[in-house]
């Protein structure tokens, strides 16, 4: 099977004086999994229709490898597409939709029988190859539309919220699937998903898209752990923000706690200091450390859940992990606060951009 580059030039869509997609540009490695991820309405579902040829580009390039394929219509792109409502015929079996696309491409006879059992038994449905989609569940439906998407053999795949109708715990199970399926194949993969956790786990990089442009493109634990802005590392995990002073490579958070920091020594201002609900470590109430009272706890299996009211501070979410657990804490007890300094960003107050030194 063969997997192909995609390379997104400055596409731009425009509906009439709002841009959907503001010069996206994307360099999409040969059977690279790809994520497309942003809150709903910033143009993720867009560019994936112009990749796909459904929408016309208004301004930039689309390529294939080194093909450029604005002009050619989507019948001819040779994708497989994966959409929420899942689009199977409902008067055809599994067996029908799987082999529908075969058809279209004049594959007969034993071809034709094979490769669909081929492509119906990766995603564990060959056994329910004569029922109605009436009789499926919602995660057997989205295995036919992925067999279906398949077995055409496409250079690329793109997939829009293929998950997002499905229960939790099958989302996981899919989407644990979907990879181990999209690695055996080797195709180079477009998923758009608004999920920021089923695109840390399923992607190889990520896009983050905000307002119709990129905000940040990397592999997922770089985008988790070095958000390049504040939108990134707030819609990426949880992020509290506190207000500093940095001067020096050293930032005074909320004016009383001085932390070292991996920022530039020169750097002199007002700053906001992202902190992850993991990267903090309670104690008893001390002077010179960040104080505050517990508001809410919540217990969730292996972790406990606090949220702490920071004094002349905002309210800040911290996990504590089952070994280091202290199920006596309880609502309005006064705690510290120790902050990771290793796992702390640091961003410019005005310009909301990483001033983290690599
Ligand atoms: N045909 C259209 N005419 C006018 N505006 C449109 C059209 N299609 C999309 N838009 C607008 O373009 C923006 C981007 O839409 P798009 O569907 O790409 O967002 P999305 O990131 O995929 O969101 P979601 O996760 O909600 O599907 C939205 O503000 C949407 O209202």
């Amino acid at each position: 099977m063969s997997s192909q580059r995609v390379k997104i030039d400055g596409a731009t869509k425009v509906y009439g004086d709002f841009k959907a997609c503001d010069h996206i540009s994307l360099d999409i490695k040969e059977g690279e999994f790809f994520t497309l991820l942003g809150p709903s309405g910033c143009g993720k579902t867009t560019l994936l229709r112009m990749i796909a040829g459904f929408n016309p580009i208004d301004e930039g390039k689309i390529y294939f490898n080194d093909k450029e394929i604005n002009h050619i219509p989507a019948d001819k792109r040779n994708i497989g597409m994966v959409f929420q409502n899942y689009a199977i015929f409902p008067h055809m079996t599994v067996q029908g939709n799987v082999e529908y696309g075969l058809k279209a491409r004049k594959i007969k006879g034993k071809e034709l029988t094979d490769r669909a059992m081929e492509a119906m038994k990766m995603m564990q449905i060959d056994n329910l190859k004569d029922r109605m989609p009436s009789q499926l569940s919602g995660g057997q439906q989205q295995r036919v539309a992925l067999a279906r998407a398949v077995v055409i053999h496409p250079d690329v795949l793109l997939m829009d919220e293929p998950l997002c109708n499905l229960d939790a715990k099958l989302r996981v199970t899919m989407r644990t699937s979907i990879k181990k399926i999209q690695k055996q194949l080797n195709i180079t993969t477009i998923y758009v998903t608004h999920d920021q956790e089923e695109a840390l786990s399923i992607s190889d990089r990520i896009a983050i898209i905000h307002d119709g442009q990129v905000e940040q493109l990397g592999e997922p634990m770089e985008i988790y752990t070095k958000p390049a802005n504040m939108f990134v590392a707030n819609f990426i995990g949880t992020s509290c923000f506190l207000d500093g002073e940095a001067s020096g490579g050293v930032v005074k958070i909320l004016g009383v706690k001085e932390l070292e920091l991996n920022i530039d020594k020169e750097y002199k201002g007002k700053v906001k200091v992202s902190v992850r609900p993991e990267y903090v470590h309670l104690g008893a109430p001390k002077e010179g450390e960040i104080q505050g009272t517990i508001t809410m706890s919540t217990f969730l299996g292996d972790f406990m859940n606090y949220e702490i009211q920071i004094d002349n501070g905002p309210l800040i979410e911290v996990n504590e992990y089952t070994d280091e657990m202290d199920i006596s804490r309880k609502m309005n007890d006064r705690v510290s606060l120790e902050l990771m300094s290793g796992r702390i960003c640091v961003f410019d107050a005005e310009t909301e951009k990483t001033i983290m030194r690599d």
